[in-house]
């Protein structure tokens, strides 16, 4: 160093470096304002430089820069060196297989789901090749035994929600509230929302947009049809309708909504799956959150202009029971709560729209091939619907072949077919004989899990009967899991049956679906991953029975 600057500088900083990732990067979590970290290196290098210039007043402040720079430069080398010394030989997950990379960097990881935004392809893959237990960065598991699914995800599990769950902080809605108390509070109140009751009342609200479906589809008898398309601009509007008490006019205009198109592009940046971190710096950029915080705003707008209407429509949305709470509260306490309040009706259109369109593009992309079971599904539909033709979800909820056909659609194509994220508990835990060190995220992947040969009999066939007359085809009950379970789990389950099940009804009795010509669904199986399903398009030729 130079002669100017005492010896032992640039130990103490190296030192310092190696203090600062062994007391504090080390433990807990980092992640949330990463960019105060560049503001403290570029804080440190001028103090730095005004430090030497102290010191050594004949010194350009060009020299004492460099000389800092140096120092710094030493600070942040202890800091990585500590972090690979950490992750290449001491941390207990490098007994996990999976790639080298993985033990030093998740981004090894976030390129090769990146670039066809498959990662539950990718994860497939790893885990025929590695086993149940994939190491796909340092602190990530990504984990295919079902005997981990009840301590996830189940009523008593142990694990927390990861920090995946933050994406938005400090803004979150239920689904992303890892406080348990905020999210068993707020989910108390969306129950209401879920009675019997309220999902009675909604049926009217989804037969309404089953029929507008079916008009379009007559309209388009003799060419190829996107089902994909089709299944998507249904589900928002149905979503749209129970969130705001109005849809977005999509299965009208035969387009999706510009609102829509913004959640979805928005939506993309997940299936790189970044590090938490890396993600939250990429967010700080001025302008990279355009289009989600324009479909955030556009909720806010809507969640107002809904407010203004409550009480005045015939039948409650879900939002009725959120806005219900929210009127109860002191003015003081609304405005504080107005952001939730978006945020939750976000959470509607965003948990509620995908996932029921993927059930139904990939059942009827099995339906479309299996002429002889829609025969069986016909005959069942009118043994329980009767002659007249009037769809009613309660007759339906008795259609043994129809739900064996949607539960074995969710075991080969969950909507969230990555899995869910959770953090292991500060002891660790044991999944039969493999011991997960404490705070390890794990990614249950519950793709691999409905495929695996161990978990279910004729893994890859379609057969709808397994979940009714054949149980013997199914070896482990736990590798089912596609709503989740527990008190983070879908709380739309019931909603989304009634959905799928009234419309394929409807669909299945008014027309015959096959493939179109050429169409082999290879687009669709490689559908994107953002948490959810982005569907790939399926054609098919649609044809009224009548
Ligand atoms: C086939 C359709 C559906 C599937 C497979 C599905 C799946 C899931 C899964 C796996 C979760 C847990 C997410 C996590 O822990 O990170 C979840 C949560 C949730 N789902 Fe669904 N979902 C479906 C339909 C719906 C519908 C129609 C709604 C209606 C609005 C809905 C609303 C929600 C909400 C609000 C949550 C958050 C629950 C909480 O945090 O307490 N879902 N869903």
């Amino acid at each position: 160093m130079d002669s100017t600057i005492p010896d032992f500088a640039p130990h103490i900083f190296t030192v310092a470096g190696a203090a600062t990732y062994i007391f504090y990067l080390h433990r807990g979590e980092r992640h949330f304002y990463p960019w105060r970290y560049v503001g403290s290196v570029i804080l440190l290098l001028c103090a730095t430089t005004a430090g030497i210039q102290h010191i050594d007043t004949q010194s350009s402040i060009g020299s004492a820069a460099f000389q800092a720079t140096k120092l710094v430069g030493l600070y942040l080398s202890g800091i990585y060196a500590s972090l690979l010394i950490w992750r290449l030989f001491l941390n207990p997950l490098n007994k996990f297989p999976g790639h080298p990379l993985a033990k030093v960097t998740a981004f090894h990881h976030s390129y090769a789901v990146g670039k066809d935004l498959n990662m539950f392809l990718h994860l497939y893959e790893s885990h025929k090749k590695w086993g149940d237990f994939v190491r796909i960065g340092p602190n990530t598991l990504s984990v295919a035994d079902p005997r981990i699914v009840k301590p996830a995800l189940g009523v008593h599990a142990v694990c927390t929600k990861a920090p995946w769950y933050s994406v938005e902080h400090p803004s979150y809605s239920m689904h992303t509230s890892r406080n348990k108390a905020d999210h068993d509070a707020r989910r108390r109140i969306w129950s209401n929302a879920f009675s019997d009751k309220a999902l009675r009342g909604y049926e009217q609200r989804v037969l309404k947009y089953n029929k507008m479906l079916i008009e379009q589809l007559q309209s388009m008898a003799g060419r190829p049809v996107d089902m994909s398309q089709w299944f998507n601009l249904w589900s928002f509007d149905v979503m749209g309708d129970l969130a705001f008490g109005k849809s977005f006019g999509m299965l009208e205009s035969a387009k999706t909504h510009w609102a829509i198109k913004l959640l979805n592009d928005g939506s993309d940046a997940l299936g790189f799956a970044f590090p938490e971190w890396f993600g939250r710096l990429l967010m700080a950029i001025p302008g990279a959150l355009e289009k989600t915080e324009r479909f955030t705003k556009f909720c806010q707008q809507q969640i107002e202009s809904r407010i203004a209407i409550q009480g005045k429509q015939e039948q409650p949305d879900i939002t009725h029971f959120l806005i219900e709470d929210f009127n109860k509260k002191s003015e003081a306490a609304k405005r504080a709560a107005l952001g939730s309040l978006a945020q939750d009706s976000k959470l509607i259109i965003v948990a509620g729209s995908d996932t029921s369109a993927t059930t139904l593009a990939f059942m009827f992309y099995h339906l479309a091939q299996e002429p002889n079971l829609v025969a069986e599904l016909r005959k069942e539909l009118d043994s329980l619907l009767g002659e007249d033709g009037k769809v009613d979800h309660s007759k339906l909820q008795n259609a043994k072949l129809l739900s064996g056909c949607i539960d074995e659609t969710l075991r080969l194509h969950p909507p969230v077919p990555s899995g869910l994220y959770r953090s292991v508990p500060p002891q660790g835990l044991t999944i039969g004989d493999t011991y997960i060190p404490g705070n390890t995220v794990v990614q249950i992947h519950l793709y691999t899990m409905g495929r695996d040969e161990r978990n279910y009999a004729q893994a890859d066939e379609f057969i709808p009967q397994r979940w009714y007359s054949r149980p013997e085809l199914i070896k482990n009950k736990d590798a089912f899991a596609p709503f989740s379970l527990g008190p983070y789990g879908c709380i739309g389950k019931n909603l989304a049956y009634l959905e799928i099940r009234t419309l394929t009804a409807m669909l299945l009795r008014g027309f015959d679906f096959k493939l179109a010509p050429g169409e082999d669904g290879t687009q669709l199986l490689h559908s994107t991953d953002h948490f959810t399903v982005g569907l790939k398009p399926v054609n098919m030729m649609v044809t009224p029975r009548i």
